[in-house]
Formats: C-alpha cells, structure tokens, sequence
C-alpha cells in the first residue's frame, strides 16, 4: 500500500453557494466542464479514494459517479459537519486509511502536488494550505485522530474551521503563485462570486 492508498480526499461540497447568487457554484460551467469537474479531475490522482461531501439531495451529484456522504446533522453546521460524517464513514469502510486530505468544491486549479506537500509537511498533525499569505482552512490534511477534536468543537457550536486548526496548531503549508503567460494565479483561486467565475474563466485550459 502506498501512502496515497492511505489517504481518503473529501470534496467539502455541501455548501449554500450565497456568494454565488444562486445555483451550486460547483456546476458553475467553466472551460466546457463544471468547477466540480475540474476539482475532480485534479484531486483524484492525489488520494487512495474520495468522496463527495454534501448535505442534501445525493441525486444532484450522481453524475460525478464518486461515493456522496451527507452530514449528519442537516443543520447547516458548515465544513466541520461534512469532515466529521467522512471521518465515520472512514472509520467504517476505510480502516487502512491513516488521514483525511479535504478540498472545497471551487478551487478549480489546485495543485497536482497539494496532498503530497500537505502530508509531507504535517508533522504527523493537521496541515493546512497557504497561498499569498493566505489561509485555506478547508484544504487540508487531518490525521483520522482529529476526530474527538472535531467533534467536540460541533457540539459546542465551535463551527470555525479556521480557529480549530489554529487551535490544534495546524502547520501552514505555503503554495507559490503560478505565471499563466504573464498573469498570476493563485493555485486556489476559489469561484465564491459570478466575479471568481470570470476571473477563473481568464485562465481555464492554460493552467
Ligand atoms: N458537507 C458540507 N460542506 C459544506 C458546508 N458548508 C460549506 N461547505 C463546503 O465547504 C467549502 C467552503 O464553504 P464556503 O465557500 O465558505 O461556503 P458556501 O456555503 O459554499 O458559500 P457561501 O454561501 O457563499 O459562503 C465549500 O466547498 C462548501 O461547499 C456544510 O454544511 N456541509
């Protein structure tokens, strides 16, 4: 087995997309694919298997044909609910993996090396990626021993990914910006607003 067989990616991708003024931002149309695609298509060679993570209708991402696990509580909690029902799952069907690596559903030119880096400089802990001095607290890596952690910060409506890697004192792993024939990107550009969409349009099929 080789350390990507033990990692499990999650695609946190249960989120209500308000910056985005409507729709999934995921399915926003990019490049002749969807932002989800492209996530997909990058994320999938990094991990041993992955999954989708929403919360609401399983059918709405059968067309990506990956696992889809719900969160447990549909109460909107955020992030922490979606990393929280993969841990389980893994728990349950996954044992020989040792850590879970998380993307969100919008970044569609993340690095090809994101979970190698990431799980290279964990310290054995969480790792957490930067860019332009930037934290990305739901592109991340957790040992599957974060879970009590995780836990406990749902219960007690502690819903900042952010302030629990702080917490558990996350390593920050920073990642350069890329030159696209003279334009900088930001390997994590994320697609929050019809705005992100445009600019990410600038760049779909050069990155
Ligand atoms: N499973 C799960 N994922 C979530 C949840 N909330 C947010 N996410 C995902 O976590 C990532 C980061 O979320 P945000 O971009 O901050 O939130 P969002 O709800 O998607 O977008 P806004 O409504 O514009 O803030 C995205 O990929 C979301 O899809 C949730 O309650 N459950």
């Amino acid at each position: 087995m080789t350390q990507r067989d033990r990692i499990l990616g999650v695609i946190l991708a249960g989120g209500k997309s308000r910056r985005f003024g409507g729709g999934d931002k995921g399915f926003a149309e990019l490049g002749g694919k969807s932002v989800l695609d492209h996530v997909i298509a990058r994320f999938r060679p990094q991990v041993g298997r992955l999954l989708l993570s929403i919360n609401g209708d399983p059918q709405r991402f059968a067309r990506f044909d990956l696992p889809t696990i719900a969160d447990q509580e549909n109460a909107e909690l955020g992030p922490l609910s979606g990393l929280l029902a993969a841990l389980d799952w893994q728990s349950q069907h996954a044992h020989d993996c040792t850590a879970l690596a998380t993307v969100s559903t919008d970044v569609p030119f993340l690095p090809l090396d994101l979970v190698q880096r990431l799980d290279a400089g964990r310290n054995g802990g969480i790792a957490v990626a930067t860019s332009a001095d930037q934290r990305h607290p739901t592109i991340a890596i957790w040992p599957v021993n974060s879970r009590a952690a995780i836990a406990d910060a749902l219960q007690q409506r502690r819903l900042s990914v952010n302030a629990l890697t702080k917490q558990l004192n996350a390593v920050a792993v920073p990642f350069a910006m890329r030159d696209i024939d003279g334009m900088a990107l930001d390997p994590f550009l994320n697609v929050n607003t019809p705005d992100d969409l445009a600019a990410a349009r600038a760049f779909a099929g050069r990155a």
